[in-house]
């Protein structure tokens, strides 16, 4: 039996178009970041991909207007579907809400980057990739992998670094190799996966 698991990172939001910080805030789709939700509804269907059984998202506006956006596109907007926190972004602890630039001014490049996009340091207050894996996998384990294990289609909707805790996990990479990977908004990357959990395929739809 094969299942599919479809990760959609959210369009981009008004957070993300002003280069901020978000985090666990709460700012709302640009038009832009609409349109990226559509085109990956469309992609989708282009590639037969209109059958869910079930999607999950998270607990903020973002990730749940695209994944609205993609269902309606696809034709599958009373599909059951999960909401939870656990699969929020990571939480930018004190950084949340200043702007990525002024950052790299006040703290220097490299420490941005450190925060930004290494495995294991959170930024002050907030999560690291490890800290948001350790709340992100133990649901994902228990909700979406058992159901994709067992043959389902299942579509997620969230965020950069929430899906990157489970592309760690789906593709047994070490948390290093997985957070240089970026995401781009509102592209789905298909997997379909055998019941031992066995990566079969792997293709991005942009
Ligand atoms: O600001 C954020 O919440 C995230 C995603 O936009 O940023 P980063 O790319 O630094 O993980």
């Amino acid at each position: 039996m094969v299942g599919v698991l479809v990760l959609t990172r959210h369009g981009q939001s008004e957070w993300n178009k002003l280069n901020l910080f978000t985090g666990w805030k709460d700012p709302k789709l640009t038009e832009l970041g609409e349109a990226e939700a559509k085109k990956g509804g469309e992609e989708l269907k282009k590639y037969g991909y209109t059958d869910f059984d079930m999607a999950f998202t998270s607990d903020l506006t973002r990730a749940q207007s695209t994944l609205a956006i993609i269902l309606k596109e696809i034709g599958q907007e009373g599909i059951s579907t999960k909401k939870d926190q656990a699969l929020n972004e990571r939480d930018y602890g004190e950084l949340t809400g200043l702007n990525k630039d002024d950052a790299r001014k006040k703290w220097g490049e490299d420490q941005v980057h450190i925060w930004r996009r290494s495995y294991d340091v959170p930024p002050p207050g907030g999560e690291s990739l490890e800290l948001t894996a350790k709340r992100v996998l133990p649901y994902y384990e228990k909700e979406i992998k058992p159901a994709v294990l067992a043959g389902k289609k299942v579509l997620v909707a969230a965020h950069g670094n929430s899906l990157r805790a489970m592309i760690m996990s789906l593709e047994g990479m070490t948390g290093e190799q997985i957070v240089n990977t970026e995401l781009a908004t509102g592209v789905p990357i298909v997997y379909k996966i055998d019941e031992s959990g066995k990566v079969l395929e792997k293709k991005t739809l942009e």
